[in-house]
């Protein structure tokens, strides 16, 4: 089953508060998903995730396919018994991966032709094998297959290519026949043209999906620019109906999304900047394995408690990156993921009580935003 309220919509923003429900459990939004691309949000448990108060996350069509393929997956019972998430589970449609993934991939009507990344050979994913893949893959929300086109790119290119898009996507709606264990989004893209986007967008909603995603953002363009096609796009987009920002997860841009109508946003920069010892912190990102850290014993951020905070200092992580020991890895990300995720509880809260624009202002003073 799949259903979403619509809870409260602030009076001096966009910003709103939202209940999806699935079959495996309810998605408070605004909300940010961890990224788990190959079945595993990198260096976390399961356990670890529900404790840090992650509600739902991502995998990959793309990936899952390539490695270790549909089969094993089937064999295991889906996704959710594979890697032991009895939460919901939101699977990219894998175009957007082949797209940034694999060269001399050819794209035409039918599909795309690509290489594997892995061992080069030949492949072929379509609209109806990406919908294929995700029902086996038995994520409750899954994405049509788009194209998520380069940044910059001509009008000319964002026309033939969001126009096909659309074409993919009228595809995967006729091809989807799980439609009461798996719900899916449809997918606007545009480029950085306010007309493609209000083409893309009413020809999505004519499509009547039961969630949309805004596609081809966060791809290198200027955050102005971003927050002004996504100002534009969301107001294309049914009120009664989830916006899921795709790729989006710095503080700034989840804040800017929020402000401008988006419920859902994913990104793999919490995860992956953790790996390499960049932390988040309310006074903004700090790089642990600096030698000033090296007799630091405070924790990470004192305005945090998340287990890392609460445990460890800032000169033990630093040890453990500088002898590049993997718990290191694993209490960064922890920690940024909490960060994050705490960040987005304190928006719903700001929501709730009417000050989402202060407590807005208030982080980016603190974080040395502009
Ligand atoms: C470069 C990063 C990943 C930061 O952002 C984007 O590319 N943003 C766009 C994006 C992320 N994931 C998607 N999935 C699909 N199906 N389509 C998309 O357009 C996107
Ligand atoms: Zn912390």
């Amino acid at each position: 089953m799949f259903k979403f309220e619509l809870l409260k919509t602030s009076k001096d923003s966009k910003a709103r508060l939202g209940k999806i429900t699935t079959n495996h459990g309810e998605i408070e939004t605004p909300i940010f998903m961890p990224v788990g691309t190959r079945a595993t949000v990198k260096t976390m448990t399961p356990e670890e995730l529900k404790d840090i108060g992650a509600q739902i996350i991502l995998s990959n069509t793309y990936h899952l396919f390539l490695r270790p393929g549909t089969e094993i997956i089937e064999k295991a019972g889906g996704l959710h018994k594979f890697m032991n998430w009895d939460k919901p589970i939101l699977t990219d449609s894998g175009g957007f991966q082949v797209f940034s993934l694999s060269d001399n991939r050819k794209i035409t009507e039918e599909g795309v032709h690509f290489r594997s990344h892995i061992d080069g050979s030949k492949m072929f994913i379509s609209p109806e094998k990406s919908i294929d893949i995700q029902n086996i893959l038995g994520s409750d929300i899954i994405m049509a297959f788009d194209e998520c086109a380069p940044y910059p790119a001509s009008h000319e290119y964002i026309d033939h290519s969001m126009r096909r898009t659309l074409r993919w996507a009228e595809r995967c709606k006729n091809h989807h026949k799980n439609v009461d264990n798996q719900t899916l989004f449809g997918i606007i893209q545009g480029g950085m043209y306010k007309d493609l986007r209000e083409i893309s967008a009413k020809e999505m909603v004519d499509m009547d999906f039961k969630g949309y995603s805004i596609g081809g953002l966060s791809v290198g363009e200027p955050i102005d620019l971003m927050t002004e096609i996504l100002d534009y796009t969301t107001d294309f987009m049914p009120e009664n109906k989830p916006r899921y920002l795709m790729g989006v997860g710095s503080p700034d841009y989840l804040f800017e999304a929020v402000e401008r109508g988006v419920d859902m946003a994913d990104c793999v920069l919490p995860t992956r900047i953790a790996r390499n010892g960049t932390v988040l912190t309310h006074q903004g990102r700090i790089p642990i394995k600096n030698a000033i850290y090296k007799d630091d014993f405070s924790r990470l951020d004192d305005e945090c408690d998340c287990y890392t905070c609460r445990n460890y200092s800032k000169a033990y992580i630093r040890h453990l990156f500088n002898v590049d020991e993997i718990l290191g890895m694993r209490l960064a990300t922890i920690h940024n993921l909490y960060f994050l995720i705490d960040m987005m509880k304190n928006i719903r809260e700001s929501i709730k009580g009417d000050y989402f624009l202060e407590y807005k202002k208030d982080f980016y003073k603190k974080y040395g935003y502009k």
